[in-house]
């Protein structure tokens, strides 16, 4: 293999897809400094300002999925489609990858179905315990399918799937001696027991409204709250509550540094993607789990189930944290024994490495 092999990372869309793709681009920076890096979105996804600011260079396709309720919209699509396919072939024939990476996402598609027509070797990250049609079908001529989750062989070809767990990055779990840094930085105590609530890259509505809904009873107990809206929810959030509400509570679109926040956090309340579980099984802190009912094959349950059928975790089902949520997270910051016993047991169910294997994997396509 040369110093310097060209790969193109191609997906995003969510968080979900974006920052497993930044962990395989910096293991394999790490693994060949010389490499050559390009990134391929979707035009108007978070991808286009998420690469970037993760110091990579990121080109557009004009892809979208199927628009639920508008029939106008959704005419066009055979047309993007066709259009990003010829867009995808054109960039190959400029940047000439070596090998192509697809972690899932619209641009994925296009991308990772060109370097099927010209011979160039793919590999696929897939996050979640099902994979949706795209990844199936391109799943068929890929040469690795790495995974995090046991009985893949349902959607791909078991001698090619590798279980290895979802790449996270690095800095984001390295929380070690950031606790007062990070309480500083978001302008908290840091001697106060504080909780995290964060739904995901995009938010959660369910979990916003379950804590506006309880925050007089946090402060009455004296603790801090680091409550991640996500883009949608934070403005009416913010016109609602104005933005200095009280000391003790933090409200924030997006945590530009996920590492000081959970650094800073004695539990934390979350969404059940699957990088985050993959992140917080290496920070290991209690953890209550809200899976979002929203998702293809209720995804986030088994995400959360996983964890919870080993004591690893706390459950609340979406329907109930209204009511519970907050009671929840306050009763586990003082049983401190449980909060152990959680702790150590998340803490087993880690993979790390898992950016540094499919680093790998990517350049051993090149060799084979
Ligand atoms: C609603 C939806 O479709 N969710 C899916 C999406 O979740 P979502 O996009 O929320 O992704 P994950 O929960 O997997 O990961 C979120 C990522 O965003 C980061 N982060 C989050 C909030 C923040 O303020 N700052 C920050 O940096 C986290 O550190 C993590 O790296 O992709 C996941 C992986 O395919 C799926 O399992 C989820 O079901």
């Amino acid at each position: 293999m040369n110093n310097s092999p060209k790969i193109i990372i191609s997906g995003g869309g969510t968080g979900g897809h974006i920052f497993p793709a930044v962990a395989i681009a910096n293991a394999l920076k790490r693994i060949v400094p010389g490499c050559e890096i390009l990134f391929v979105g979707a035009i108007g996804r978070m991808e286009m300002e998420k690469v970037p600011a993760a110091g990579y260079k990121i080109v557009g396709l004009n892809i979208s999925g199927i628009q639920r309720g508008s029939i106008v919209k959704n005419l066009a699509l055979p047309f993007k489609v066709l259009g990003s396919v010829r867009k995808a072939m054109q960039l190959i024939n400029d940047f000439k990858p070596d090998a192509v990476v697809g972690v899932g996402g619209y641009a994925s598609g296009p991308l990772l179905y060109a370097a099927s027509l010209k011979g160039i070797p793919y590999l696929i990250q897939e996050q979640n315990s099902y994979a949706g049609v795209t990844n199936k079908w391109l799943g068929k001529k890929a040469s690795k399918i790495c995974v995090a989750f046991d009985d893949m062989d349902q959607f791909f070809p078991a001698d090619r799937i590798l279980k290895t767990g979802n790449p996270v990055r690095q800095e984001v779990v390295d929380i070690k001696g950031k606790h007062y840094s990070g309480a500083e930085l978001l302008k908290l105590d840091p001697l106060k027991k504080t909780i995290l609530v964060t739904g995901g890259s995009l938010g959660a509505g369910t979990l916003n409204k379950s804590i506006e809904k309880h925050l007089p009873d946090i402060i009455e107990q004296d603790v801090q709250v680091i409550w991640q809206t996500g883009k949608f929810y934070y403005k009416g959030i913010i016109e609602r509550l104005g933005l200095d509400y009280h000391p003790n509570v933090r409200i924030l679109e997006f945590l530009n540094k996920m590492d000081l926040a959970y650094a800073a956090a004695d539990v934390i309340i979350s969404r059940a993607g699957a990088g985050t579980i993959a992140e917080l099984c290496l920070i290991k802190k209690p953890v209550i789990l809200v899976p979002s009912p929203n998702v293809a094959e209720d995804h986030q349950t088994k995400n959360a189930l996983a964890l919870v059928k080993n004591n690893a975790a706390v459950l609340i089902n979406d329907r109930s944290a209204e009511d519970t949520l907050v009671a929840e997270a306050l009763r586990l910051l003082k049983d401190k024994a449980y909060g152990e016993t959680l702790s150590e047991n998340i803490g087993k169910m880690a993979l790390p490495a898992a950016d540094e294997i499919i680093a790998n994997e990517v350049l051993k396509l090149i060799i084979a």
